[in-house]
């Protein structure tokens, strides 16, 4: 159309080349109006991307987080949740939505989320069934964990926070992150530690019969060391007179109204939830309900997710339909007891009731381990 202008205007006596010259000038200066009033994003909108806000999540690519209309989500969102919640061991789970360090990175060097310091911690008792609560909850999409124990609060403190956020999955705002360690519950420093890195802080603790703890506690070290001397020798200082040694880590541990007087001076009962170890076995789907309700999740693990293994004894999560590989806890979980003597162990129920009975008067919940 400018041509065609130009071209009337021109004299008859002009030079051909001079037409030629001032044509592709018109044509030049109607493509750079063309590229001001439709600019670059736009015309990929319009060539067929279905999803243009999330075209700008690209574009913007630095690390807040952005406003994505439910389009947007469907696709950057699609996790391979079946697949990734079969991962029992491992914490190298695939995003779940578009989040970028840097503007506009080459597609091989994008990365996803952000690493948070946690928002929940499931801080003990060992042995009390943490690794089955951390799996189990670690299938729901809002959550993100670290697959090993940091032992930040206890061991590692001196290497600050930002080496503890270090060993955080990434995870969008919207998702919780989350570590357990148990040895958290009986170290006397920690509850001021995590109140300092923030009062906000959800804790979780499974609790499970202190005596079967101790038990489950010696098998395990009983493993490691063959040579150990017996259960009944370490736990007690004189058994005919029914003295207890509560300097045995596997008898202290089991003291549970003691250290939770600890984590009570600095966190209100209110933001620990306690699970029950036994029911955890019995009924995985009521205590993941619980547990969900208490991180205020929606109830997405359910107990459609669960299946209860024969031969391990143990509830299981269900295979999902992509992936064949196991679903179990590992062979560390769920061994076979050794065998303690009755005595001992009436011994140690009369030793640890009183304990047990102050303890369901503080979390208002009677356990029922007799
Ligand atoms: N689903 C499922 N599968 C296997 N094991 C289960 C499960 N749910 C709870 N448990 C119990 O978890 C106990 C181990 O507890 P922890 O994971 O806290 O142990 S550890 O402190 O991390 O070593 C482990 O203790 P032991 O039976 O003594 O091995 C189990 O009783």
């Amino acid at each position: 159309m400018a041509c065609v202008l130009l071209f009337s205007r021109i004299p008859p006596f002009s030079h051909r080349l001079t037409r030629t010259s001032i044509c592709l000038l018109s044509m030049f200066l109607s493509y750079l109006c063309y590229c001001a009033l439709f600019p670059a994003d736009t015309i990929m909108q319009k060539a067929g991307d279905p999803t243009p806000g999330c075209q700008r999540v690209l574009a913007d690519g630095a690390k807040r987080r952005i406003q994505k209309p439910a389009s947007c989500a469907l696709q950057l969102d699609a996790r391979p949740s079946s697949v990734e919640a079969s991962r029992l061991k491992s914490d190298q789970r695939p995003p779940s939505t578009l989040h970028v360090d840097t503007p506009s990175p080459p597609m091989g060097n994008l990365k996803f989320g952000n690493k948070k310091l946690p928002n929940a911690i499931i801080v003990g008792v060992k042995k009390g069934g943490t690794r089955a609560v951390l799996e189990f909850i670690r299938i729901h999409p809002d959550v993100r964990a670290a697959g090993t124990e940091t032992h930040f609060f206890d061991r590692n403190y001196d290497r600050g926070l930002e080496w503890y956020r270090g060993l955080m999955p990434r995870t969008l705002e919207s998702q919780l992150t989350m570590e357990k360690t148990p040895s958290y519950f009986v170290t006397k420093e920690t509850p001021q530690r995590i109140s300092a890195m923030s009062r906000d802080t959800k804790l979780i603790v499974v609790v499970r019969d202190p005596v079967t703890r101790a038990i489950s506690d010696y098998t395990q070290t009983l493993s490691k060391t063959p040579d150990l001397p017996s259960f009944q020798d370490l736990a007690f200082r004189n058994q005919s007179l029914g003295i207890v040694d509560v300097s045995w880590n596997a008898i202290r541990i089991g003291l549970y109204a003691l250290h939770l007087e600890n984590w009570l001076r600095f966190f209100p009962l209110a933001q620990i939830h306690f699970v029950s170890g036994e029911r955890l076995i019995t009924d995985p789907a009521g205590e993941l309900a619980r547990v969900q309700d208490f991180l205020g999740l929606k109830r997405i693990v359910t107990d459609k997710h669960f299946y209860f293994n024969r031969t391990k004894g143990f509830p299981c999560l269900k295979k999902p339909e992509s992936s064949g590989s196991p679903r179990c806890l590992g062979k560390s979980k769920g061994r076979t007891h050794v065998q303690i003597d009755r005595d001992a162990i009436e011994q140690l129920r009369d030793f640890y009731r009183p304990y047990n009975v102050k303890f369901y008067e503080m979390v208002g919940h009677d356990f029922k381990w007799e």
